[in-house]
């Protein structure tokens, strides 16, 4: 049977059924209709105002792929100039070749790009070096965490360097749908209650940040890529096979294949979730350490960073088991045994009020990172 003639332009033929409407489209109706649907959303938003200077948090991934080409697109119009800012996190292996397809995608697009390490940023922690840290104590699984965390913080860091004036990440309805669906397993009642919105205005010193494709789904941000013809890198992060994030997706992949507007309900859910008052996490303040923006004494990255500086990765971020001696910290070094050292919870961080967690039991360790701003990136 032929395909059926596009039902916006009456004149091609159909290329594809939009996931979302049924809607039958041909290949460039479809990508005028995502690149008018992506403007809504940053107009209706109030996302990015004229003049904005946008750091686009570069992976080489598709979706920032996506969000980079039609933000490139929408420029003129919406009168913002853009900026690519690339992280390497130091993944051997895997970065490298990310990091290849960003540059491609700057030069082809003539648009300026510059690349942050987290070696550069954090002492010379790598990821390889964190995930080498990590192995052993039970907190292999965490890594995705412990990258989302300084991977946000970089991105600040990167976006600043080139003075740009507001953060877009290519976040899309799936992402977001993952992350409210591990907001409720964890029972994060914080989280939930401003999880749904379409980024931060800015609070305190941290650059507003704003997710344009929030409710593009994951398959129409695959077939813009496709009509677009645009290249990006596909394969998985190394340390992503460990990450409670997969059990999210493979929850959502059942749930949408009975009901396929699961993704956006559940984005559209979080949106419209109104918690108690006493739920809702408390204004942000500065982090003690760094001036960054922080709900407790030390900012995440640089409670993180604690952690690890002392050879205590479990002490600063999940659950683990009890450490009880008090040892003085290591020096720092990436390299540094993390089995020669254990002490007190360094984090500072507990609700109840003390100011250091204590015994790094679980009821602190869950304190520290599952009550406080993970990005939806872990
Ligand atoms: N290394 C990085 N450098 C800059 N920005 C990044 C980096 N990694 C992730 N981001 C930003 O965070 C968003 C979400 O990243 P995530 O790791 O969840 O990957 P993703 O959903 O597969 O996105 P992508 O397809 O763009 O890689 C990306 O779209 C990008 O904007």
């Amino acid at each position: 049977m032929p395909a059926p003639t596009c039902s916006s332009c009456h004149a091609a033929r159909a290329a594809l059924r939009r996931p979302r409407s049924g809607q039958a489209l041909c290949g460039s109706c479809f990508c005028a209709t995502f690149e008018a649907e992506v403007l809504h959303t940053v107009l209706a938003g109030h996302l990015l105002p004229p003049g904005a200077v946008v750091a686009v948090g570069a992976s080489g991934g598709k979706d920032s792929t996506v969000l980079a080409h039609v933000l490139r697109e929408l420029a003129p119009r919406l009168g913002i100039t853009l900026h690519l800012v690339a992280v390497d996190e130091g993944i051997g292996g895997y970065r490298d070749a990310a990091l290849e397809a960003v540059s491609s995608q700057a030069a082809r697009w003539e648009l300026p790009l510059t690349i942050v390490a987290y070696a550069d940023l954090f002492g010379g922690w790598t990821m390889d070096a964190v995930a080498r840290s990590t192995a052993g104590s039970g907190r292999s699984r965490s890594c995705c965490t412990f990258c989302g965390v300084l991977r946000r913080r970089a991105l600040e860091e990167g976006a600043r360097l080139v003075g740009a004036s507001h953060i877009v990440t290519g976040h899309n309805a799936d992402d977001m749908a993952e992350t409210v669906l591990m907001n409720f397993l964890r029972g994060d009642a914080g989280r939930l209650a401003r999880g749904g919105v379409l980024g931060s205005a800015g609070e305190g010193c941290a650059l507003p940040r704003c997710r344009p494709l929030q409710f593009a789904s994951q398959k129409e941000v695959v077939l813009y890529a496709h009509f677009r013809r645009l290249r990006y890198f596909s394969e998985e992060c190394v340390y992503a096979p460990e990450a409670f994030r997969g059990h999210a997706r493979d929850l959502l992949k059942r749930l949408e294949a009975a009901r396929p507007s699961a993704v956006l309900d559940l984005v559209h859910s979080a949106e419209r979730l109104a918690l108690a008052p006493a739920a809702r996490p408390p204004p942000p303040g500065t982090c003690s350490r760094c001036g960054a923006l922080a709900s407790h004494t030390l900012c995440q990255a640089c409670a993180l960073l604690d952690g690890l500086n002392r050879g205590l990765p479990r002490l600063a971020i999940g659950k683990g088991r009890r450490v009880l001696e008090d040892k003085p910290p290591l020096s720092g070094n990436p390299s540094s045994d993390p089995a020669a050292s254990q002490g007190p919870c360094t984090c500072e961080q507990s609700r109840d009020g003390a100011t250091l967690c204590g015994d790094g039991g679980d009821r602190a360790e869950a304190t520290c990172v599952l009550q406080s701003d993970l990005s939806p990136t872990e």
